[in-house]
């Protein structure tokens, strides 16, 4: 039986047609795989069903009736919750706030916490989830994984708060999370489809197949196929999406050219108290050195270390052969190392500025005031230019970042640090996090262009393809320390079991 439908749905945001004319359904207890690249406009469908968006036409209808869903309140009466990424909790609260925090009936008298109620009634909701947790954790405390999980319980409270079928959307929930990790909330999908009906976004094939029923592709507002699982290969899924074949593991050539060169960056028994320990490595000009490790392994923590960000740390860092004295982020940038970090939306992007203006920051800070005057014109060029290379759908340079999707946004502060000419050292914390398979692919040959023109970089990767695809030489990160190292990957490469065992 059909549980949910969108027909004829369009929907516009100035001069963009984010949806037009889209028509789905879903059948009770089913998991349908929403696919797309970047700007496709898979977000836009999740918020209309989420009652986040109101269509500008078209119909929505919850079990065969047509329904005006005008909030996220009246969304969740009818039965239907959007499981946000893990960065939409509140920090500095616990996890029994969070979960209660839009729905405090119950749990507050006169505005008063009654907390023994609320312990008890968030129990019950991270017991669905198996977290096994203190209620009262503040969520600065948890992990990714956890945060997910979370999320997810916060939803899962319409199980009691709504009698008939629920519609329960995920978008992009295992972007932040390590296998094992989307193992766990795989279960607890398929734990809910009695109940449920699920949609799933998602820009890993691998993940798409294994859980959905049928997948749904986006391409350009529209939809442009929808296919039993049981009938698609990836191949397949990744032309419909990106309209060409995609760039095997196996085309990649090896790269020599660092090999004997002088280090451009040198760790020796690097240890920042709690996070790493006796860290040693080596990074050439024109290397690929690949950093693995699960979340806490430390692998981030050797990025922000160099960059200037920890506030406490022994060793001893060299930058070509001297002393790198740095104690903050502008200084490391002023030497001409750069840092894209995994957390761009709260780290990496400035907010209500436009597009060229995201892209040119680092140009100013790289070449100190004054001497980073360059004409407007050329300017404007250079930022077009990246623009067309890594293809961030945007109307103009001159739009705000804060009105392209997720994955365009994270083009957007990449793009800033490829901008700069006197980079030397350019660390990447999950490059490739929330972008399309076709933009991953074409990031991945600008990461090896930029090591061909002699740039050092240091990638902590998404995934382990992604590491073995890019690296020259792999380091394996456990509990703080190096567990693996594996030099000179093309001649030799490890298998992903391989990696697997070193990093559990
Ligand atoms: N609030 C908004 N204001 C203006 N434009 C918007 C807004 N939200 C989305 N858009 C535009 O609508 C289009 C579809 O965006 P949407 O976020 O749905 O894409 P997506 O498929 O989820 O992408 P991604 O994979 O990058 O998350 C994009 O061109 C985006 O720039």
């Amino acid at each position: 039986m059909t549980a949910f439908s969108l027909e004829g749905i369009s929907k516009r945001f100035g001069e963009v047609t984010a949806l037009d004319n889209v028509s789905l359904s879903l059948n009770e207890g089913e998991v349908l795989g929403l696919i797309g690249q970047n700007g496709s406009g898979k977000s836009t469908i999740m918020k209309v069903m989420a009652g986040l968006h109101r269509p500008d036409s078209g119909v929505v209808k919850v079990g065969g009736r047509a329904v005006q869903l005008r909030s996220p309140a009246e969304a969740a009466l009818a039965g239907i919750g959007l499981v946000h990424q893990e960065q939409s909790l509140i920090q500095a609260l616990s996890v029994a706030e969070n979960l209660f925090l839009d729905k405090p009936a119950g749990s507050t008298w006169a505005g008063v916490y009654r907390w023994n109620s609320l312990r008890d009634r968030a129990k019950a909701q991270l017991d669905k989830v198996e977290l096994d947790i203190d209620p009262f954790t503040p969520v600065s405390a948890l992990s990714f994984g956890q945060r997910q999980m979370v999320e997810l319980a916060k939803v899962l409270s319409l199980e009691e708060l709504v009698h008939g079928h629920l519609v329960i959307l995920f978008d992009e929930p295992t972007a932040v999370l390590n296998p094992p990790e989307i193992q766990a909330l795989f279960g607890q999908i398929r734990r809910i489809k009695h109940r449920s009906s699920v949609v799933f976004v998602s820009h890993r094939m691998d993940e798409i197949l294994d859980i959905s029923d049928r997948v749904y592709v986006m391409s350009d507002g529209r939809n442009v196929a929808t296919r039993d699982r049981d009938a698609v290969n990836p191949d397949e899924l990744y032309e419909l999406m990106v309209g060409r074949q995609r760039v095997n593991r196996k085309d990649r050539k090896p790269r020599e050219a660092h090999i004997g060169a002088e280090p451009a960056l040198t760790l020796n028994h690097v240890t920042v108290p709690g996070e790493i320990e006796d860290i040693s490595l080596k990074l050439a000009p024109g290397e690929i050195l690949g950093l693995i490790g699960v979340q806490g392994s430390g692998a981030e923590t050797i990025l922000r270390t160099v960059f200037g960000m920890a506030d406490d740390w022994q060793g001893k860092i060299e930058y070509f052969g001297a002393p790198l004295d740095i104690d903050t982020p502008a200084q490391a940038v002023a030497k001409g190392i750069g840092y894209l970090p995994a957390e761009r939306k709260t780290e990496g992007m400035i907010r209500n500025t436009s597009v060229s203006e995201n892209v040119a920051i680092t140009y100013g800070w790289q070449h100190g005031r004054g001497a980073g005057l360059i004409s407007r014109a050329k300017e404007r060029g250079m930022i077009e230019g990246w623009v067309r290379k890594l293809a961030i759908k945007t109307p103009s340079i001159a739009h705000r970042i804060d009105n392209l999707s997720g994955g365009n946004q994270q083009k957007v502060v990449l793009s800033k640090w490829l901008f700069g000419k006197t980079l030397k050292v350019l660390m990447l914390d999950h490059p490739t996090r929330g972008l399309d398979p076709g933009a991953r692919s074409d990031l991945f040959a600008v990461i090896r262009e930029l090591a061909d023109q002699g740039l050092a970089i240091l990638l902590v990767g998404d995934t382990l393809d992604e590491v073995l695809t890019l690296s020259d030489s792999i380091i394996v990160m456990k509990d703080g320390r190096v567990s693996a190292r594996i030099e000179g990957v093309q001649a030799a490469p490890p298998s992903e079991e391989d990696l697997v065992k070193a990093m559990v």
